[in-house]
């Protein structure tokens, strides 16, 4: 049994290492204090990983669902408004993540400082008639912020870009850590998962399976028609009709404004999005863990890999399929054999992507 002196030196000993306004560790017996003193040395094993934009639509089921991922030891949760509500609620799930919450600007450095992986849903959403690049004015300058911390605090971190419009915030968080003379394009992914989750659900609607038995590989970027689903490739290889290809197309391209549309004003997809984020976290996760034969489809450099043989298009970015691993992104493959009517949007997506990437671009080196 230990003395009441020897519980009162562990208390102090793990208030030297807690922020008692953010941190959140139930202090009760002996042995909940010894795994607390571990955890706060970051004695756990797993990866650190902070959601900027945690008290969202998007952000708080993410943040449940990264307190629920076995390889997530630390998670730390930073919003402008909300976030201590929001961990304070998190850090009571009984699974092994330490959460700390961290409340505006003046607590992004530390909100960041140590991460392995920094998932970023800040921003506003989209309201019916709007198209996502309507959203550039205020999300532009939210995530050139963000990313300015991050390559400070963080800047060896994988970065998951969910806030929109991706084709446009991924080159800006390019330009921001290009400037900082941190980019590491292997390390910046645009999240493009909600686009073949929905596919993979919508293909299996129509073939009759399992959506978890269907893989639509989506390429190209993540608005309207930048948004290439490849039904030629789709696994289990399977044929469809002109008019199935035409419907299935549409609806993925346009599966935000569905949500968007049927919310009403009430903002757009937060639920799929949070679990389609987590899939793809987890993706890199396991990709940072060493796991073989990780791949998912992301937005990212087309020069990731520093070779010009690997460029996908002519694009600076593009979503493509990528295999990810203890760096990132360690290889990116090719778009394979496309039909004539994949062949056609392709280069529809294209002919939009330069604009947007463009636009990102431009916004930092104004
Ligand atoms: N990539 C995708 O597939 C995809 C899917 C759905 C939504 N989105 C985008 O994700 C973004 C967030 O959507 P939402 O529904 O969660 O919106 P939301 O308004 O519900 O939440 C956004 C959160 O960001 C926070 N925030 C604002 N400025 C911030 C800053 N400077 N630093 C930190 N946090 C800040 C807000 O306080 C809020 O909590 C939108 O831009 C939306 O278009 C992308
Ligand atoms: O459609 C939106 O504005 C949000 C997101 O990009 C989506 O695809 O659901």
């Amino acid at each position: 049994m230990e003395q009441g002196a020897d519980v009162r030196n562990r208390i102090a000993r793990i208030s030297a290492h807690l922020n008692p306004s953010t941190d959140h560790i139930q202090v009760e017996g002996s042995s909940s204090l010894w795994r607390a003193d571990c955890r706060a040395k970051g004695g756990s094993p797993g990866f650190r990983v902070a959601i900027l934009g945690a008290a969202g639509g998007i952000g708080q089921p993410l943040s449940m669902l990264m307190k629920m991922n076995p390889f997530v030891s630390v998670l730390h949760l930073y919003d402008v408004v909300n976030a201590h509500g929001v961990t304070a609620d998190i850090s009571h799930m009984d699974t092994g993540a330490v959460v700390r919450g961290f409340l505006g600007q003046s607590q992004l450095e530390d909100a960041l400082t140590g991460m392995d992986l920094v998932i970023i849903p800040a921003g506003v959403p989209r309201k019916p008639g709007m198209t996502r690049d309507d959203l550039f004015n205020i999300n532009a300058g939210i995530v050139k912020t963000l990313c300015e911390g991050i390559a400070k605090c963080c800047p060896k971190a994988i970065v998951n870009v969910i806030s929109n419009p991706v084709n446009s915030t991924v080159p800006i968080a390019a330009e921001v850590f290009k400037k900082a003379g941190i980019y590491d394009p292997k390390r910046l992914l645009g999240v493009t998962m909600l686009d073949v989750v929905r596919a993979n659900t919508f293909v299996a609607e129509v073939l009759g399976l399992d959506p978890r038995e269907v893989i639509v590989p989506v390429v190209g970027g993540h608005a309207g028609v930048t948004i290439l689903p490849l039904l030629s490739q789709v696994k289990p290889p399977c044929s469809f009709t002109q008019e199935e290809t035409e419907y299935l197309t549409s609806r993925i391209q346009n599966g935000g404004t569905e949500v968007v549309e049927a919310k009403a004003g009430a903002g757009s997809a937060t639920l799929s999005m949070a679990y389609a984020a987590v899939k793809f976290a987890d993706a890199c996760l396991r990709g940072l863990r060493g796991d073989a034969g990780v791949v998912e489809c992301a937005f990212v450099s087309s020069q990731a890999l520093g070779l010009l043989s690997s460029q996908v298009t002519e694009l600076p970015f593009f979503a493509s399929r990528v295999r990810l691993g203890r760096n990132g992104v360690e290889e990116i493959y090719p778009l394979g054999p496309l039909n004539e009517y994949e062949r056609v949007g392709l280069e529809k997506a294209k002919k939009e992507l330069g604009g947007s990437i463009e636009k990102g671009v431009s916004f930092v080196r104004k």
